[in-house]
């Protein structure tokens, strides 16, 4: 009989229940009968034999379906379909007489979505102990020293200390020396959610800067506001190198155009002398979401080898990824070859624009190539400026079909992924390493990738409520560093490739549950 010893429970990781003589229908083995468990953490279905091992947090379920009813007849169709967030769905088939789907079914539904059914996220439950403490790795104040910030054409504004200046940016930034604090909040009136252009990076040698904002607020009466003009050239005046600044609008220009019926727009030329307006043509968090779907499509369960080809190109998946990756090597190359200074902006600036400030740094800057900058950037470019994690994710709610989740954060690992294939000496971490933040990305084991800004990660007491992914990755680094690192030899710029021909699909991680995709491991090792 299944003995709940045989579940590998975490501290704070209780048994819900367990269901016997349930059979998983493994897409590529077949089925297997054995016993299914829900904790308040995961799913753990073990093969009668103990061959067949899966181990799913509930936090990767993005919907339960029910399969058959009382009446169905054929064999093993009656059960569960879970629908995960990683590229799988997983079918379960029960006995009708023995009643256990209910159970089963309710359990998960309440585990996998703890906020819809007022139960705690499992990271507020998990009690393990590691010896580093991943809450330290990042200080906003710490990074900007690093970056010799404050200096004499930068100065560190206070003012978002307690969130009210803008509730989703860090409580602490970077801003021109010559901006007064009055500057400042006059600015943040004619950007959306008061989202002001701020520092990102400097460069060491030339000075030149990365900033981002959100977009201006310009509207169909094509309003300009002239503390605004007079902030972006004090950002151009703080980099002695140059007298002109780029304007990177991460959208399609339509969309930039469209975004005026919305009170938003873009910054006019004829108002910012000096400064070129450039866009980028990435599609926004919809046109994601979709095409993520249609991956997960001809990537789940089999694939269609003869139209293998032309059914990836309709994804456009690709083309996004080579999207991104272009317009943030446009920002490194402005930046390093013309020590140019940059202000990367979107329509919100927590979604594209996360996405290109963070990858263009990742080429300027070899220190976020280690694992602990890595660490940093993410805390920095992503959880500081307010991407909303728990939106585009969707933790702990049952909402599968919200409009406002979408793959954007994923976009990002696997843009970063392609750099590394391209750059194989260049990062200190390894494959396993991106696949594990993008595993806890959804997992809820850590507090580190909850809620949407600083603002509500401070209110719940993250810190000494919850356990940091960064705890467990820094207290095993060997599992996560790349043996083809070479630090000495990296102490310069990268510029990928972002052609096409050079991007390739992730399959270690998108075709990572068909065991076709690993030659040598016996297919029966595979869940
Ligand atoms: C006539 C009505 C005009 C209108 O609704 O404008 C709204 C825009 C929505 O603007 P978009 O930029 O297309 O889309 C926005 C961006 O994806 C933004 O992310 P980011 O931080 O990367 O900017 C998200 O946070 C917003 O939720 C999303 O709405 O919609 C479009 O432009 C779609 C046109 C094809």
């Amino acid at each position: 009989a299944q003995s709940t010893e045989e579940v590998p429970l975490v501290p704070g990781e209780k048994v819900q229940g367990t269901a016997k003589d349930v059979t998983y229908l493994c897409p590529y083995t077949g089925p297997s009968v054995g016993s299914l468990t829900v904790t308040n953490y995961r799913l753990y279905f073990r093969s009668g034999k103990g061959d067949l091992i899966l181990d799913v947090p509930l936090g990767v379920v993005s919907r339960v379906d029910k399969v058959g009813g009382a009446t169905s007849k054929g064999e093993n169709s009656y059960g569960l379909e879970l629908f995960c967030k990683d590229i799988r769905n997983l079918r379960f088939a029960h006995k009708q007489e023995n009643h256990s789907r209910r159970q089963v079914f309710e359990k998960i539904v309440q585990y996998a979505f703890p906020i819809t059914n007022k139960l705690p996220l499992f990271a507020f439950e998990y009690q393990e102990r590691f010896e580093v403490n991943g809450w330290a790795v990042y200080d906003p104040i710490k990074e900007l020293n690093r970056q010799h910030v404050p200096n004499d054409s930068w100065r560190i504004c206070r003012l978002n200390e307690n969130y009210d200046l803008s509730d989703t940016y860090p409580p602490v930034f970077a801003v021109p020396k010559q901006a007064t604090d009055d500057d400042v909040r006059h600015v943040t009136a004619f950007r959306s959610r008061s989202r002001l252009p701020i520092l990102c990076w400097i460069h060491p040698e030339s000075q030149a800067t990365i900033t981002r904002s959100s977009q201006p607020l310009v509207g169909v009466a094509g309003k300009r506001n002239k503390e605004d003009e007079k902030y972006i050239q004090m950002i151009m005046d703080a980099n002695a190198q140059s007298h002109k600044l780029y304007i990177m609008d991460a959208r399609p220009s339509v969309n930039a155009v469209a975004n005026k019926a919305k009170g938003g727009g873009y910054e006019s030329e004829n108002y910012y002398p000096n400064m070129e307006v450039v866009f980028l043509d990435i599609h926004n968090i919809h046109v994601m979401r979709e095409s993520l779907r249609k991956l997960k499509d001809i990537c789940f369960p089999t694939i269609d080898d003869a139209h293998w080809l032309s059914n990836l190109e309709s994804t456009h998946w690709l083309e996004h990824i080579k999207q991104i990756l272009a317009g943030a090597v446009r920002i490194a190359d402005k930046v390093e070859s013309n020590k140019t200074s940059v202000l990367v902006h979107c329509s919100d600036g927590w979604d594209r624009t996360a996405q290109l400030s963070g990858l263009a740094m990742l080429m300027l800057d070899p220190y976020y190539r280690t694992i602990v900058g890595f660490e940093v950037l993410i805390a920095k470019e992503w959880l500081g400026f307010g991407h909303k994690f728990a939106q585009r994710v969707g933790h702990g709610e049952d909402k599968h079909s919200d409009a406002d989740r979408s793959p954007v954060f994923l976009q990002f690992i696997d843009c970063v992924w392609q750099m590394t294939r391209q750059f194989p000496n260049a990062f200190e971490f390894n494959e396993y390493f991106l696949i594990s933040v993008l595993d806890h990305l959804y997992s809820c084991l850590f507090g580190t990738f909850l809620f949407n800004s600083e603002q509500q990660r401070a209110k719940e007491d993250l810190k000494s409520k919850t356990v940091s992914l960064w705890s467990y990755v820094n207290s095993n680094l060997d599992e996560f560093t790349n043996p083809l690192y070479a630090s000495y030899l990296n102490q310069h710029v990268l510029f990928p490739v972002a052609s096409l021909r050079r991007i390739q699909l992730w399959t270690g991680y998108y075709l990572r549950w068909n065991p076709r995709m690993r030659p040598q491991e016996p297919v029966h090792m595979r869940n």
